[in-house]
């Protein structure tokens, strides 16, 4: 097999520590976005739906030169739409420096709390897997570990987090000649298809949100715990502040290592019925979910509240890289 083709954005461990994040004012870029799109669907470019409910596929626009008008409404776009797809980019290639700062006008950069990133670029989060592959891997994205039959793993990224991300970009170094697509479901949808009587009993409730098991899984692996574990109680029912529509924050809810792990006030089995329940409208529900694809040069960017995700680990004996870069959003309301 070839050398990997970005060696500087290989994954490398490191204990570094970092301080607990405080509590900091966003305002979301999307609220400052425009109806009809205009700094982003520039002349020249095209777009289209992946499906009716979620998803925009965008090419003929460089997200490298977009203005900040531009990146305004890419928030808005990816707080209606989920998720987008941008074709035919050159992110990948314009620098560390650029890619970082891209992403900081969505927010202040997360750091993944655990797992390893390329040499001296803690805002920037590996997925990368190749047969001669060494680095380690959560067992959320290892399938012979979890002993699963498959590799899905529906979530949503660091809900545990007291600002859980919102804004994030997963941009393609190297992408296997098929496979690996990333699958998405809508978290808006899956509210808005609940019966209103469903949604009643929904409001007010409170998921306390944990990531302890994700570090102490880590720790068995050797891998660092760069800031303190972080438990934190969100609404189920969250409301969007660009859109204004409300959507259920309860992704991969009580699964495995999953941060969002019961309903606070619920009895166990009341809330594992209930978190059971919802999780299996999102996994089930084919008709609120879409699938990205990758060729190289795409750039895929979900706004991490509104949807939930899961990469699929079915292509063998070739390397898929990229790297994630995610701004935090609000605290959930
Ligand atoms: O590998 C993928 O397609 C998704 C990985 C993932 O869950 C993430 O980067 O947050
Ligand atoms: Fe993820």
């Amino acid at each position: 097999m070839k050398a990997p083709k970005y060696p500087q954005y290989l994954p490398t461990v490191d204990h570094t520590k970092f301080p607990d994040w405080e509590e900091v004012p966003f305002v979301d870029a999307g609220s400052r976005g425009t109806t009809d799109k205009r700094n982003l669907f520039l002349p020249g470019s095209k777009h289209k739906p992946i499906t009716p409910r979620l998803g925009e596929e965008i090419d003929g626009v460089q997200i490298s030169d977009l203005s900040k008008e531009g990146l305004d409404d890419l928030a808005l776009l990816a707080a209606e739409r989920g998720v987008l797809v941008f074709r035919n980019q050159n992110f990948k290639d314009v620098g560390v420096q650029k890619q970082l700062d891209t992403v900081r006008h969505f927010g202040r950069l997360h750091i993944h709390p655990t797992m390893p990133y390329p040499a001296g670029i803690p805002e920037m989060h590996v997925v990368f897997k190749d047969p001669n592959s060494t680095a380690p891997r959560l067992s959320s994205i290892k399938p012979e570990e979890t002993q699963s039959v498959s590799s899905v793993v529906w979530h949503a990224d660091h809900t545990a987090e007291r600002q859980p991300p919102g804004v994030t970009f997963f941009v393609a170094l190297e992408v296997p000649p098929s496979g690996g697509d990333t699958l998405f479901v809508s978290a808006t949808e899956a509210y808005n298809i609940l019966s209103d009587e469903y949604k009643k009993r929904l409001e007010g409730l409170k998921i306390v949100h944990d990531n302890t098991s994700m570090l102490e899984y880590a720790a068995s692996k050797g891998l660092p715990a760069r800031f303190s574990p972080s438990t934190q109680l969100h609404p189920l029912v969250r409301t969007h502040p660009a859109t204004g529509k409300k959507f259920l924050a309860a992704i991969g809810a009580g699964e495995g290592n999953g941060q969002p792990r019961y309903i606070h006030g619920f009895k166990r089995e009341e809330s594992e019925a209930t978190l059971r329940l919802l999780n299996d409208i999102l996994q089930r529900s084919g008709d609120i979910q879409a699938r990205a694809s990758y060729e190289p040069g795409t750039v895929v960017v979900w706004d991490n509240r509104v949807v939930g995700h899961s990469g699929i680990q079915d292509f063998q004996g070739d390397r898929r890289h990229f790297v994630r870069i995610s701004a935090m959003a609000e605290v959930p309301v």
